[in-house]
């Protein structure tokens, strides 16, 4: 089912939390909601859901009026940042609680139920677990427990609100990757609110890039990484350092002089050299630091003040051997220009 957002606005008080979001959700696609803390990715997801109501504007489920039909007749599931699992209630009844509870003409019969309790919890990954209660799960069990629980009910779009937030780094990446093989079997469609970039680039169909209730830009992963609409996506999507340049078209831009442009480095685009090209400026080595497998080297440009991080493998550290307070030349490999003189 596909999603249109229509000139959508929210309010709180004198707040503008949503402020004229246009949006189209294609069917069956996995679509992340990606923004700082504020930008109004939760609003987004309850108004979608029915959960708020926009103060103006529409939403379409299938190009059908939805915006005032109720969250029960949407046909929508949830899964929240916080388990809300029924603490009282085996995996096996919490999934099932859904299918339980339907009026007595729609509801499957018992056996109907348990089998298909049972085929949820083997496409979670979770046969084993059914009589357990929640407070014998792990946290990225629960989460799956959760999601289960969601499609119990064959939601036509399936509705996930920082659903790894409250889990450590490594289950939340394991569990990104799960969901991302999960949505490739199952093609609900999908709406999936994140802050954390790295999340949304691996998971998601489309990022939709928010900030102050606004919409920055809606791209593939790779188009808004290497296409961002303006410096906001540049910066949030990833590491950014300013140099001054020659103005010219994106990529073309070359470093050069300080009164010209600004253009965006990402900080595995910048090399270090020991001898001065065309491109470089000169640079101070101030620090050094190991991160997992790669080498993060702060510089000073010279006559600047400014200090720039360039990014280089293990190896690449390891050939230029380089100490602080050492001279090199960094040279951008690809320079970002945007046309608007935009403040991050
Ligand atoms: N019920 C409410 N009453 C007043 N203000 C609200 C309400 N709900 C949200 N807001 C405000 O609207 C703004 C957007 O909130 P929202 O939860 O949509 O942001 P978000 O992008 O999801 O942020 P986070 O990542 O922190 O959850 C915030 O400044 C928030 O304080």
């Amino acid at each position: 089912m596909s999603i249109e957002i229509a000139n959508v606005t929210k309010q709180f008080g004198s707040f503008t939390a949503l402020d004229n979001v246009n949006l189209a959700v294609p069917s069956g696609e996995l679509t992340a909601l990606l923004g700082p803390s504020g930008s109004g990715k939760t609003t987004l997801l309850r108004i979608i859901a029915g959960l708020e109501t926009p103060d103006a504007g529409s939403i379409r489920f299938d190009g059908e009026e939805t915006t005032d039909r109720h969250v029960r007749e949407r046909q929508v599931g949830f899964v929240f940042q916080h388990y809300a699992l029924f603490r009282h209630m085996t995996v096996e009844e919490n999934v099932a609680f859904g299918l339980t509870v339907k009026p007595r003409r729609e509801r499957r019969s018992k056996q109907e139920i348990r089998e298909r309790v049972h085929e949820l919890l083997r496409l979670v990954q979770l046969e084993g677990l059914a009589a357990r209660f929640p407070s014998q799960l792990s946290g990225g069990q629960r989460q799956r427990v959760a999601l289960a629980r969601a499609l119990a009910v064959e939601p036509k779009v399936l509705l996930l609100d920082e659903p790894f937030g409250a889990l450590d780094a490594k289950v939340r990446v394991e569990l990104r990757r799960w969901l991302r093989r999960l949505h490739d079997e199952i093609h609900v469609t999908s709406v999936f609110v994140t802050h954390d970039q790295e999340e949304a680039l691996e998971v998601a169909d489309r990022i939709v890039v928010m900030n102050r209730g606004r919409i920055e830009q809606v791209g593939t992963p790779a188009e808004v990484y290497d296409q961002p609409a303006n410096p906001f996506v540049f910066d949030f999507l990833g590491s950014v350092n300013l140099f001054h340049c020659r103005a010219g078209q994106g990529q073309q831009a070359r470093a050069t002089a300080p009164e010209a442009a600004v253009g965006y480095v990402r900080s595995h685009d910048i090399e270090v050299e020991r001898s001065q090209t065309a491109d470089a400026v000169e640079a101070q080595v101030r620090h050094i630091q190991s991160v997992g497998p790669a080498v993060r080297i702060e510089l000073l440009v010279r006559g600047t003040g400014k200090t720039v991080e360039a990014e280089l493998s293990r190896d690449g550290a390891e050939r230029l051997a380089l100490s602080p307070g050492e001279t090199v030349y960094a040279r951008p490999r690809r320079i970002q220009t945007f046309v608007e003189d935009y403040q991050i």
